[in-house]
């Protein structure tokens, strides 16, 4: 009785040794970390950004962020009293410091030396495919008697490292002039030709007697995407891959997996896109130049410079893909956004329809009187951009940086993001959630607030804003002068407003939930049979 007593006390103590005491004295550990961590240190350091706790050291936030990094950052602002002062979320090892004041914000993007792009940029670029002997290329500063140091020769004057010049040559194509004009051409051609009434089985869902049923968002974004690869390349993408949008789009879809590096384990859907589209660009770059004359002229001359650097094919087409990328990435959303709001509501659709259809002197479309002409049309726009609008801007802290009292340190990271920005309460108000048409047209100055920055700042402003506003203009003004639309009856009910996708990191633009897509009855007006 007595050994048999001994022997169950020591199969316990056993037990207890070998598979509880590890955990229990772990679970100690661990609550003793969290409490120092995120409980003391902000006591003992109360100029650093609280940072939201976790549980899991080095993983922190990690699959929150991947999941919803919406739902993270709301938690973020809860954690410090919605005071949106900076606080700091953990990503896999890196800490973020996330930064939604808009004084804060006004500072971030002006000192471009702490808070600088050089080193996001970096670490895009790898993220991208660029790495290497080619990102030491893409940053060397071409010096006398190099072989790319060419005195007197017009395409790098300056004599600037590929990285810089690459961004000249896209700013003095997008940013207001003739350039921009000429791409913008090229994008209104390709849209004249894609809303044709016999064009538009790539988006009908249905027959109504002389309508048919379009759906919205595969007309946007076939159409955006299509007319971006025209402006860029010509129909020369088209000619070497006739999936080359539908490549575009799927690839869009999972982008930040490319930005965010998400690891292959979790099984990636943007492989096979990114590679479909990386031979084509490879299979283009390849082309003799007189088989390349369609491409805009910044596409030529960045593959110009990239050949006298000696940068290998995949960087090149790695960094044309990056470019061809964001160009694509917002408009397609964005016109889908506005379309929706118009539609679900018939009296703001007549009013924009009159702006519109006064932009069609003599039958032709005079896109720069719409884009100063149509207050109604704009303040919508800028309050599609601010709803929808989830860019975070990305930048590494290279020096100390104060912001509301709280020093960012170096080798962190630094994010703006701009959801958190557009739905700031103490800024926009109580309706800030809600879809306010008249918002930026009764204040004009709320699209130059410090809050609002669909279109990101500092030294990466988007060089396309001005030009994107054409494009989606036009592809509205089109669309309501050649078609009536309006939104479909189906079932018994109308149909519900679309939610945003928020279940991923956005980049730009966020897009719809897959599953609610807005139907339209569309019929050719009289005039054009
Ligand atoms: C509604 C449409 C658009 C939105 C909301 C938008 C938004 C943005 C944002 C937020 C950034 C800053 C990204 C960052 O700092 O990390 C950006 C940069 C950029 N955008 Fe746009 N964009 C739009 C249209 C376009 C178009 C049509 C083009 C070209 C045809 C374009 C080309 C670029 C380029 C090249 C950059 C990089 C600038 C740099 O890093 O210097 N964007 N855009």
């Amino acid at each position: 009785m007595f050994l048999e007593l001994a022997s169950l006390v020591k199969c316990i103590l056993y037990t207890w040794n070998r598979f509880l005491l590890t955990p229990a004295v772990g679970c100690v550990l661990l609550l003793l970390w969290r409490i120092w961590r995120f409980t003391v240190l902000p006591v003992l350091r109360p100029n650093e950004p609280k940072e939201l706790p976790y549980w899991i050291p080095v993983f922190g936030h990690t699959i929150a962020f991947f999941g919803n990094s919406d739902k993270l950052l709301e938690r973020g602002l809860n954690y410090t009293g919605r005071t949106h002062e900076v606080f700091a979320i953990q990503v896999f090892r890196k800490k973020l410091y996330i930064i939604t004041n808009p004084s804060d914000v006004s500072n971030a993007f002006r000192d471009n030396e702490a808070l600088h792009f050089d080193g996001h940029l970096n670490e895009l670029l790898c993220n991208w495919g660029f790495e290497g002997e080619a990102l030491r290329l893409a940053w060397h500063v071409p010096q006398p008697g190099e072989w790319c140091y060419l005195p007197g020769n017009p395409l790098n004057p300056n004599h600037l490292s590929l990285n810089r010049f690459t961004e000249e040559v896209y700013r003095e194509q997008l940013l207001p002039g003739p350039k921009m004009d000429a791409m913008y051409n090229a994008f209104a051609t390709a849209l004249f030709a894609t809303l044709e009434w016999s064009n538009l089985d790539f988006c009908t869902v249905g027959v109504r007697g002389k309508s048919r049923l379009l759906s919205l968002s595969m007309l946007c974004r076939h159409t955006m995407v299509d007319a971006t690869t025209r402006s860029m390349f010509g129909s020369h993408l088209h000619r070497i891959n006739p999936t080359v949008v539908e490549n575009m789009m799927n690839f869009n879809d999972h982008a930040w997996m490319v930005f965010f590096r998400y690891p292959e384990i979790f099984g990636s859907p943007v492989t096979e896109p990114r590679r479909q589209l990386m031979d084509t660009l490879k299979t283009f770059i390849n082309l003799p130049a007189h088989a390349r004359t369609e491409q805009a002229w910044s596409i030529d001359t960045i593959l110009k410079w990239q050949e006298i650097m000696g940068v290998d094919l995949h960087s090149r087409a790695s960094i044309i893909l990056m470019i061809y990328w964001a160009a694509n990435s917002n408009e397609y959303n964005i016109s889908f956004w506005v379309l929706a709001h118009l539609l679900h509501s018939p009296d703001l659709f007549r009013t924009v329809y009159e702006e519109t259809e006064a932009a069609w002197p003599h039958g032709k479309l005079d896109i720069k009187w719409l884009c100063t002409n149509a207050p109604n049309l704009d303040a919508i726009f800028s309050e599609a951009l601010r709803l929808n609008g989830g860019a975070m801007v990305s930048r590494v802290v290279r020096s100390p940086i104060t912001l509301g009292g709280k020093v960012l340190q170096p080798g962190h990271s630094a994010l703006i993001p701009a959801r958190q920005l557009h739905m700031n309460e103490k800024v926009w108000g109580d309706n800030v959630a809600e879809f306010d048409a008249t918002r930026f047209k009764n204040k004009k100055s709320l699209t130059r607030h410090s809050s609002y920055r669909p279109f990101g700042g500092g030294v990466t402003y988007c060089p396309g804003r001005v030009l994107a506003k054409e494009e989606v203009f036009s592809f509205l003004a089109i669309l309501f002068h050649r078609f009536d639309i309006k939104l479909a009856v189906v079932g018994a009910e109308k149909q519900k407003f679309p939610k945003l996708d928020d279940s991923t990191p956005a980049l730009g633009i966020t897009g719809p939930v897959r599953s609610m897509d807005v139907i339209i009855e569309t019929t050719l007006k009289n005039k054009f049979y």
